[in-house]
C-alpha cells in the first residue's frame, strides 16, 4: 500500500452556483482531472491542464455512466485502511479544501448517503464482531481534542475540565498527549455523540468562520486494541492499532 495516496473529487454544482449560470472547466478521465481553460491563449485555442492523482471522483451527476458516489468512494479509499489497522498499521484520512467543497460530506455524509467515516465504523464493528473468538477480543477507544493557540484541550473530558495538556514522547510509540481521556465505544452511533459532545466544548465553532477559526484544530482519534490471549496459560498479549481516522481544521 502506498504511505500516501491523493483523492480528488468534484461535487454537484449548488443552487447558487446554478442560478449564476456556472460553467464546470472540471473533467475526469479516469486517474486524471481535467481544467478547462476559460479563455483562448496566444494561439487562439482554449488550452487544458491535466493532473494525476491516485483517484478521480467525478461526483456531478449521478445519471452520468462516471459517477463516484459515497459507495465509491469508501471503497477506495476506507477499505484498504481498515484491512491495514488489523495488521498493526497506523491510519489517517483527511479532507482538505475551501468551505463548501464537499469536505464533510465526503467524510460522514448524510443519513441516506453515509460518508467515509461513518462506513469506516460500520465495518470496523461487524468485522470485529465476526472476528472475534475466545482467544481473541478486540476494543474500541476514541479521544477527540483541539489544538488552539499551540494548547491541547480535551473535549471528551466529562468533567468539562479545559486544562491544557502537555504532549510527550513515548519511547516506543511516539508522541502522545498525556491525560487525554480516551473512552469506550461499541458502534458509529457511540462515536458519532462524542464527537457531537465534544464538539459542543470547541473554543472555536466549527461553523464560525472568521480569522480566529484558522487556529483551531480538531483531532478525532480511534484506537483499536487487540488482544490475544493464550487459554492454557491464561497469559494476553495486547497489540494497540492508532487510527487517527478524522482532522478537522476549520
Ligand atoms: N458529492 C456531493 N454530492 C452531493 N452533495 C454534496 C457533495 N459534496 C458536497 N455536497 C453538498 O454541498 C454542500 C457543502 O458541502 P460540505 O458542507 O460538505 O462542505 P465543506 O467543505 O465541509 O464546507 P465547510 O468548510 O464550510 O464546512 C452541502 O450541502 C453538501 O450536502
Amino acid at each position: 500500500m502506498d504511505k500516501v495516496k491523493v483523492a480528488v473529487r468534484v461535487r454537484p454544482t449548488n443552487r447558487r452556483e446554478k442560478e449564476l449560470g456556472t460553467k464546470t472547466v472540471v473533467d475526469m478521465d479516469n486517474n486524471q482531472t481535467i481544467l478547462q481553460a476559460l479563455k483562448e491563449g496566444h494561439d487562439g485555442r482554449k488550452a487544458a491542464k491535466t493532473f494525476a492523482f491516485d483517484h478521480c471522483f467525478w461526483s456531478m451527476l449521478e445519471d452520468d455512466p462516471k459517477f463516484q458516489g459515497q459507495e465509491e468512494v469508501f471503497k477506495a479509499l476506507g477499505v484498504e485502511i481498515l484491512e491495514r489497522a488489523y495488521e498493526g498499521y497506523n491510519g489517517c484520512i483527511f479532507a482538505y479544501g475551501q468551505t463548501g467543497s464537499g469536505k464533510s460530506y465526503t467524510m460522514m455524509g448524510t443519513h441516506e448517503q453515509k460518508g467515509i467515516i461513518p462506513r469506516l465504523c460500520d465495518a470496523l464493528f461487524e468485522n470485529i464482531k465476526t472476528m472475534t473468538k475466545d482467544d481473541l477480543t478486540y476494543k474500541v477507544e476514541v479521544s477527540y481534542m483541539e489544538i488552539y493557540n499551540e494548547k491541547v484541550h480535551d473535549l471528551l473530558d466529562l468533567k468539562g475540565n479545559k486544562q491544557n495538556l502537555k504532549v510527550r514522547e513515548h519511547s516506543i510509540l511516539g508522541p502522545y498527549v498525556d491525560g487525554l481521556s480516551m473512552l469506550a465505544v461499541s458502534s458509529f452511533e457511540d462515536i458519532n455523540n462524542l464527537m457531537n459532545e465534544g464538539n459542543k466544548s470547541r473554543t472555536v465553532a466549527a461553523t464560525n468562520m472568521n480569522n480566529e477559526s484558522s487556529r483551531s484544530h480538531a483531532v478525532f482519534n480511534i484506537v483499536l486494541t487487540q488482544t490475544i490471549t493464550d487459554l492454557t496459560s491464561g497469559v494476553s498479549k495486547y497489540i494497540k492499532f492508532f487510527k487517527n481516522m478524522y482532522h478537522q481544521s476549520d
